[in-house]
């Protein structure tokens, strides 16, 4: 029988990617098929070591969404419950037509430029940058060891939010202190975020009709964690995250820039260890320590009946925002589009809206009703007559995982 009478023939048996974005206290997941890039399973395990973890999961080949609320100790117990929930759809991991697990890895460090399949020398390279990337790495690691274990003989491919920001011409990349002590702790600036800067930014062009080549974008991602990205021709050149995930915006939790005295001031004045310093800058600054929230609905809805604390929490917010598109403007010289994305770049008109605002002696402006406009696809909210393009980009970092991983691992079987 030759290849077009052999239904096994006519396509790669295994052409299935599961994708895991293992974040500080949460992993979203999704099993996607890569001939056509169809989404078989979505899901969000949220609240991990906390009594009241949620776990969602919708099955998109039938069936309903299942949601279960029950205590998950950690990203271990965290994945095996995934792993639980795919096979009562027939999409369990041990199916052969699984091809390789795609694993968002946060800190890469300057090693890592491209995908790579895991081994153990990968494993220790994630290892060793714990310290710079203290709420990310670990969960990374815990996520790639367990789906080892449940799949030893599957390829696992780390994709690294630092791969696209390697770029970074050295002006942008170095901070200004002395160099050698620099260079002997490899301190620089890696920017995170990568996967979803590329993906957005190449979207952006898509929508604007061009070739990524063509075009220079500023990217805003504002999500939980937040960062600002200057794409120069499908290029980054600068991004607002450094060393760690903590510098640049105004985040959920973090506090973003700061002069770095603030933490001398801390020790020496305040008696506050490193350790205390470090869980304050990283988890009870930025929203959360201006106002006690770090979900921009429930800021929004306190501002709406008047709360003083949280209208300068989303004021110092979007100053900072301000700031970094002047920045990526005067860094980029010419600017074809700012995207908005992420949950809330995404979904967060007044945000979008208040970003922009004044913005109209660079050529930006925002459609009020254009704003207002909610849905998954990418979308315009620029006036016609506007020289820069304002644009809502949904990111989708599991697709770019997963077309990533299913690259190497098709180029590997050659
Ligand atoms: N409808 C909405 N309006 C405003 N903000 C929203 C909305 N939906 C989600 N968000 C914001 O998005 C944040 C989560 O964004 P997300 O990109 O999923 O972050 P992360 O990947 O860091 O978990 C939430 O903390 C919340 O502030
Ligand atoms: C790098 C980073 O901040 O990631 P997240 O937004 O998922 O916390
Ligand atoms: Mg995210």
């Amino acid at each position: 029988m030759d290849a077009w009478g052999d239904p096994h023939r006519s396509a790669p048996l295994a052409s299935r990617i599961l994708v895991l974005n293992s974040g500080s206290s949460s992993v979203k997941y999704q099993l996607l098929d890569m001939r056509d890039s169809t989404r078989l399973a979505v899901g969000l395990v949220e609240r991990i070591g906390e009594e009241t973890s949620r776990l969602k999961h919708t099955p998109l080949t039938g069936g309903e969404s299942r949601e279960q609320i029950a205590p998950i100790a950690d990203h271990d117990a965290a994945l095996k419950a995934v792993a639980e929930e795919l096979a009562q759809d027939g999409l369990g991991l041990d199916s052969p037509e699984l091809a390789a697990i795609g694993h968002r890895v946060v800190h890469g460090g300057m090693h890592f430029t491209d995908p790579i399949v895991i081994d153990d020398a990968v494993l220790a390279e994630i290892k060793r940058l714990i310290p710079v990337a203290p709420l990310h790495n670990p969960a990374n690691l815990t996520g790639i060891r367990t789906a080892m274990a449940l799949r030893p003989d599957l390829p696992q491919v780390a994709v690294f939010d630092t791969a696209f920001h390697t770029t970074m011409p050295e002006s942008a990349a170095r901070y200004a202190i002395d160099v050698k002590t620099a260079d002997e702790h490899r301190i620089r600036r890696y920017g995170f975020h990568g996967t979803s800067h590329a993906y957005v930014s190449r979207e952006t062009a898509k929508l604007l009709g061009k070739a990524p080549e063509d075009v220079n974008v500023i990217v805003l991602h504002l999500g939980n964690g937040a960062s600002a990205s200057a794409v120069q021709g499908g290029r980054c050149v600068d991004t607002s995250m450094g060393l760690t995930p903590l510098e640049g915006l105004v985040m959920g939790t973090r506090s973003g820039d700061m002069d770095p005295a603030v933490i001398f001031h801390l020790m020496r004045v305040g008696g506050m260890s490193t350790d205390e310093i470090d869980t304050l800058l990283n988890k009870k600054s930025g929203l959360i320590g201006l106002c006690g929230d770090n979900d921009m609905r429930e800021i929004r809805r306190r501002i709406d009946e008047g709360d003083e604390q949280a209208r300068l929490a989303f004021d110092i917010y979007i100053h900072r925002l301000k700031k970094y598109i002047g920045a990526y403007y005067a860094v980029l010289g010419r600017v074809d589009a700012i995207a908005f994305t992420a949950g809330v770049g995404e979904n967060a008109a007044p945000v979008r809206e208040a970003a922009i605002a004044g913005l109209e002696g660079l050529g930006l402006a925002v459609d009020s009703d254009l704003n207002a406009v909610r849905g998954d696809e990418s979308r315009l909210i620029s006036p016609r007559s506007a020289r820069v393009a304002v644009a809502v980009v949904p990111t989708d970092e599991e697709l770019e995982i997963a077309t990533q991983t299913y690259a190497l691992v098709g180029k590997s079987d050659d």
